[in-house]
C-alpha cells in the first residue's frame, strides 16, 4: 500500500471563495480562487520535552528558558504576515509543534489577542492546540481554554506500553487515556486523537486491540497515521541496523483497512485518508489546507500559502519561516518576520496542490473549484479523454461524473499511486495547451 505521509498535509494550494481576476503573460483573464478575505492561521511552537524516535518534524530539545522572547516575536510575525495578507478574517486556528502544551497559557492568550488585534477572529472559531500526555494534567487544559482554546488533538500514539516505549514517548498507556478523559471532558465532542500503525513488530492482534479500547475512549475525532520511517530518526537506524524488524507493508494495508471498517461501523465518517469524525466534528483547520483556502504559518518552519495584497501582490504564495527557533527569532525582531523562502505559485502549480490535496477528502475536487482556478479548463478536458485514467475509473478507483472527480473508498487507501499519472496527465495536457495544440 501506498500511503501519503501525514506532513503532506500542509502542502496546500487553491481556494473556494471569492474570485480575483488577473491577466498572464497577456493570454487571458483568469479568475483565480484566492478566498483573498480569510485565513487559516498555523502557530508553530518548536519545543519538545524529548525526541520520540520516530519524529523528524521541525522540534527541538530546549537549552534555556526563552519563552518572552519566542511569545513577542509569534505576536511580531501575527501581525506582520496577517496585515501583509490583508485578510480580514481568521478561520481558524491551530496552535501544532512540536510540544505547544508545553507553552504557558499567557503565551497562547498573547498570539489569539494579537490575532483579534489585527483581524477578526470569530468567536466561534476553531481554535486547536495539540497536546501531548505528559504536559496537559487537567488545570493546565482548563488555563488553555481559558487562554480561547476550544479544541484540543492529544498525541496518543498508541494504547499499548511496549508500543509507546519503542515510540520514545514519556507517557505510558494509563497516563494517555487519563490525559484523554479530562480533554472529553472538558472539550466534549472537539477532542482529537492523534495514533500510529505500521509499527515494527506490531502484529494485527495487538493493533485490533488498540482499536478496540480506541473506541471506548475516543472522542469525535480520530486521525490515524501510518508510520512513515523517517532517514535521521532513531527509528530508523534500529531498523537499519537490524534491531528491529522492517515494518511489514501488507500487514499495514490491512491494518488501515480494518481501521476504515471498523470506525465506519462505529459512526465515523472517513473524511480524509488519515482523518476520521463523527457527529460533524470535522477539523475546520485541516479542512481549510485539503479545500486549497488561504492560510498563515507563524514561528519557526510554518508553512503558509496566501497572496501577499499588502504588497500589492496578486499571485498566490508559498511561505516557509526559517527551521531554527534562534535564527528565526532574530529574523523577527530585525525585519517583523522570518520568511525564509517564498515561492509564486503559478496555475498549474496550484493546479497540481488542488490535486494532490482535494484528492485526499471523501468529498475529492468540485467542477466548481476546479474551474475557479483556470475557467477554461474543467476536469473533464484534462482527464475525460485519457486512457490511463480511463482505466483508473474503470478499476473502481477514481470517479469523475457530474460531481467532480474523487477517489473511491477502495481509490483512497492507494492514492499516492493514483496521483503520478494524474500529476502527469495534467501536466501533458497543459504543456498541449501552452504550446496551442489544444
Ligand atoms: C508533529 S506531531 C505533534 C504532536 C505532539 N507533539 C505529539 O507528539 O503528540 C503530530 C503528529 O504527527 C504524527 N507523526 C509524527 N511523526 C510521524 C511518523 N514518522 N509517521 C507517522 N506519523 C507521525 C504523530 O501522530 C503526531 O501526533
Ligand atoms: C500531523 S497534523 C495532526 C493534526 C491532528 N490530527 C488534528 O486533527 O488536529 C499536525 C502537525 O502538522 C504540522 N503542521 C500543520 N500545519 C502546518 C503548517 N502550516 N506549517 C508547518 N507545519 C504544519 C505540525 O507539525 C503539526 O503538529
Ligand atoms: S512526535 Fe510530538 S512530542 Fe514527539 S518529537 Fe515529534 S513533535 Fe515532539
Amino acid at each position: 500500500m501506498n500511503r501519503l505521509s501525514p506532513r503532506a498535509a500542509v502542502l496546500c494550494q487553491g481556494a473556494v471563495r471569492g474570485l480575483c481576476v488577473s491577466s498572464r503573460q497577456g493570454r487571458e483573464s483568469v479568475a483565480k480562487p484566492c478566498s483573498e478575505e480569510e485565513a487559516a492561521l498555523y502557530v508553530h511552537w518548536p519545543y519538545c520535552e524529548k525526541r520520540c524516535t520516530y519524529c523528524n518534524f521541525n522540534k527541538y530539545i530546549p537549552r534555556s528558558d526563552n519563552e518572552a522572547a519566542i511569545r513577542s516575536c509569534l505576536v511580531q510575525e501575527a501581525r506582520t504576515l496577517i496585515r501583509l495578507s490583508q485578510v480580514h478574517r481568521i478561520t481558524s486556528v491551530f496552535f501544532g509543534g512540536g510540544t505547544p502544551s508545553l507553552a504557558s497559557h499567557g503565551t497562547i492568550a498573547a498570539v489569539l489577542e494579537a490575532v483579534s488585534q489585527t483581524a477578526l477572529l470569530p468567536q466561534d472559531a476553531e481554535i486547536t492546540l495539540e497536546a501531548n500526555p505528559t504536559s496537559a494534567e487537567r488545570s493546565r487544559l482548563q488555563q488553555f481554554q481559558k487562554a480561547g482554546v476550544n479544541r484540543l488533538s492529544v498525541g496518543v500514539q498508541s494504547l499499548d506500553d511496549q508500543e509507546l516505549l519503542l515510540l520514545g514517548r514519556t507517557h505510558s498507556t494509563s497516563e494517555a487515556q487519563k490525559t484523554l478523559e479530562e480533554a472529553c471532558n472538558l472539550f466534549p465532542g472537539r477532542t482529537s486523537v492523534d495514533i500510529i500503525f505500521g509499527l515494527p513488530g506490531q502484529s494485527l492482534a495487538s493493533w485490533h486491540r488498540t482499536l478496540r479500547q480506541l473506541l471506548d475512549i475516543c472522542d469525535d475525532h480520530v486521525s490515524l497515521y501510518q508510520l512513515t520511517l523517517e532517514r535521521g530518526t532513531s527509528l530508523f537506524k534500529m531498523v537499519q541496523d537490524g534491531r528491529l524488524s522492517t515494518p511489514d507493508m501488507e500487514v499495514a494495508s490491512q491494518m488501515y483497512e480494518d481501521a476504515r471498517r471498523t470506525l465506519s461501523e462505529s459512526g465515523f465518517r472517513q473524511y480524509e485518508v488519515s482523518n476520521f469524525a463523527r457527529n460533524g466534528a470535522l477539523s475546520a483547520h485541516n479542512m481549510s489546507y485539503w479545500l486549497g483556502k488561504q492560510y498563515i504559518g507563524i514561528g519557526p518552519g510554518a508553512h503558509s500559502r496566501f497572496v501577499p495584497r499588502g504588497s500589492g501582490g496578486q499571485q498566490r504564495q508559498a511561505r516557509i519561516q526559517t527551521l531554527e527557533p534562534e535564527p528565526w527569532m532574530k529574523e523577527v525582531m530585525h525585519y517583523g518576520h522570518g520568511t525564509r523562502k517564498v515561492t509564486e505559485l503559478n496555475d498549474l502549480d496550484v493546479l497540481s496542490e488542488t490535486l494532490v490535496q482535494g484528492l485526499r477528502t471523501d468529498i475529492g475536487i468540485t467542477h466548481e473549484r476546479w474551474q475557479q482556478i483556470v475557467p477554461s479548463l474543467s476536469l473533464y478536458h484534462v482527464f475525460g479523454a485519457s486512457q490511463e485514467i480511463g482505466e483508473l475509473r474503470q478499476a473502481g478507483l477514481l470517479v469523475l461524473d457530474e460531481r467532480g472527480l474523487r477517489c473511491s473508498w477502495k481509490g483512497l487507501a492507494v492514492l499516492d499511486s493514483l496521483l503520478l499519472p494524474l500529476l502527469t496527465q495534467l501536466q501533458e495536457h497543459w504543456a498541449q495547451r501552452e504550446t496551442g495544440t489544444f
